[in-house]
């Protein structure tokens, strides 16, 4: 049976078109010129321009099937380079110094495009392909482990238990984003794991091992069998509940992985473009530099990929460029190029960028270039910008997105909303129980708060006790029924003191970013909330109110807009 062409497939063909259509007319406006250059006639820019159609050919040919043009290409572009930096351009007008050699293989170019076999879209690895926003689903294995499972389910994790090896399960559930086995089972289970991720094109499932040996060698066939974490009975259950948490995150993150490719080649950056979306990559494509900053500012990409030659300009000043920017300081930047020559590699490498990618590049080998380096971003971002207690955003980059999406508010004008939360007598939970017990409460509110709310939320530990949120595209009302149930779901967690368990609670203050002539009027506005809230009894939401409007106007007002 043929194989079924998807959509991506059509698209990626239809780019494959496009470019020999484009390179087929490209190189018969090449065949009149090669005629005066047999007659020793050339004239400067003529050489040029045939320059850069083999530097784009050496680059873009291979992506879409047509190796050995794109060889070829490469072979020719290097010989026409030395004609241009060796030759006086006086001389070439009279005098042309290409070898009719290389002239007799420029005239073949045409026919090794013609030539080139019907190219099947390259194929996609789908195992490189992540998770797409599944919910977090975790196959719970063996008898053993159902008490385990259920303790799992007061987490909000769906969980599903199977009391056997799934391979004798009929109706075992898959697919699951992580995989809870006992360590005896872990063979059998990584097997079964990894031909369901074959058969379903995804990647495998990490897979949570809990055991009863610790010692060394244990421990090292676990790592060898393929284990993803080890967890000892009797299992500590918030820990295990953390560890999946950060499982699911790095699923997320992956997906959420956004990529600015910068290359003047439409065809080839519309063929990147596809493939990486497809890799689930969120990927803004850019054929002309010139608002280059403004679309870093408003995308904040994880990572860039430049192409070096774009006439007129250089993607290697084009580097240097965005790191005259201290913002874009730790943005990683990644040259997209055919350059071969490794001194130049590393002299446009040390003008700013991090990483030298040599075009052709397959599919699969920018799949996975491009997520090992959305990876290594993200975690380093992750370090410079978190608080080390909470996982949150640290106080300088909380202002930081604050003032970006004031930016935003400004230019879009969607309503916005920004909160402050101050936990209640905090003080004395301290002076009570210890500093060791206060940082599990503010470690408590930090993980109700990242489940409550959505991943394009902003959420800030703002100095010790105090955190900052900002909610893009919600209303003082939303913000509010939303903050009201964060603080009665808070209050009801116990918590285990030096003189047994007590309760902790919240108090919050909002305002809205678009009532304000700056971002830190708003703050400070949100922040007079949070005051009248604690006048008023803590444990509660308290919106700005405007001086020339009640609270049911600001409401009312902000309802209707
Ligand atoms: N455990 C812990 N305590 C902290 C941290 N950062 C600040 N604090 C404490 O938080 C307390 C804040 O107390 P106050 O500002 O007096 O306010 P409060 O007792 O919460 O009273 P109200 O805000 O009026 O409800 C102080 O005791 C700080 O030492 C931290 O990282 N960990």
């Amino acid at each position: 049976m043929a194989p079924e062409v998807t959509a991506m497939d059509n698209r990626l063909m239809m780019l494959k078109k496009r470019f020999a259509e484009r390179t087929t007319a490209q190189l018969a406006e090449l065949a009149p010129k090669l005629a005066d250059w047999q007659n020793g006639v050339c004239h400067p820019d003529d050489l040029q321009d045939l320059y850069h159609l083999l530097h784009r050919l050496a680059g873009s040919s291979g992506t879409f099937g047509f190796h050995q043009l794109g060889e070829e290409a490469s072979e020719l572009e290097q010989l026409i380079k030395e004609v241009i930096h060796t030759v006086e351009p006086a001389q070439l007008l009279t005098a042309c110094q290409i070898e009719p050699t290389v002239l007799a293989r420029l005239s073949q170019l045409s026919q090794l495009l013609l030539a080139a076999e019907a190219h099947t879209p390259t194929a996609i690895n789908w195992e490189l392909v992540e998770h797409t926003g599944e919910k977090t689903q975790l196959l719970v294995l063996d008898a053993s482990l159902a008490a385990l499972g259920e303790a799992l389910m007061t987490y909000g994790f769906n969980v599903r238990h199977c009391e056997s090896l799934p391979q004798h399960c009929t109706q075992c559930w898959h697919p699951a984003s992580i995989i809870i086995t006992p360590a005896a089972l872990l063979n059998q289970v990584v097997a079964w794991n990894q031909q369901q991720a074959q058969t379903q094109h995804k990647a495998p499932a990490p897979v949570l091992c809990i055991g009863q040996d610790d010692s060394f060698q244990a421990r090292y066939a676990l790592a060898a069998q393929g284990a993803d974490g080890l967890f000892m009975q009797p299992v500590e259950v918030p820990k295990l509940a953390k560890r999946i948490e950060q499982l699911k995150a790095e699923q997320q993150q992956h997906h959420a992985s956004k990529v600015l490719l910068l290359d003047d080649d439409q065809e080839l950056t519309e063929h990147y473009r596809l493939v990486l979306t497809q890799a689930g990559k969120n990927v803004k494509v850019m054929a002309e530099p010139e608002g280059l900053l403004a679309v870093l500012a408003e995308f904040r990409p994880d990572i860039v990929l430049l192409d070096v030659h774009m006439p007129p300009y250089s993607g290697v000043t084009l580097a240097r460029m965005i790191r005259l920017e201290p913002e874009w300081l730790s943005l990683p930047i990644i040259y997209l190029s055919s350059e071969q020559d490794r001194d130049l590699q590393i002299n446009a490498l040390a003008q700013g960028a991090d990483e030298f990618i040599t075009k052709p590049i397959s599919d699969e080998q920018l799949i996975r270039t491009v997520r090992t380096l959305c990876y290594r971003a993200r975690q380093l971002a992750k370090l410079v910008s978190c608080d080390g207690l909470t996982g949150l955003l640290n106080h300088s980059h909380i202002k930081q997105a604050l003032t970006h999406e004031y930016a935003r508010v400004q230019r879009l004008g969607h309503h916005t909303s920004i909160a402050i939360l101050d936990l209640d007598h905090f003080k004395q939970v301290n002076d009570r129980h210890g500093h060791g017990v206060g940082d599990v409460v503010i470690k408590a509110l930090a993980q109700v708060l990242q489940k409550r709310l959505r991943t394009t939320d902003h959420l800030g530990r703002y100095g010790g006790e105090e955190f900052v949120i900002i909610l893009p595209d919600c209303k003082l009302a939303q913000s509010e029924l939303l903050f009201k149930d964060v603080c009665h779901h808070f209050s009801q967690l116990s918590f285990i003191g030096s003189d047994g368990t007590f309760h902790a609670t919240v108090s919050v203050g909002l305002a809205e970013l678009n009532n304000f002539s700056g971002e830190e009027q708003a703050l400070n506005a949100a922040d007079d909330a949070l005051y009248q809230q604690k006048q008023a009894g803590r444990n509660g939401v308290t919106c700005y109110q405007h001086p020339r409007l009640g609270r049911d106007a600001n409401l009312a007002q902000d309802e209707t807009d």
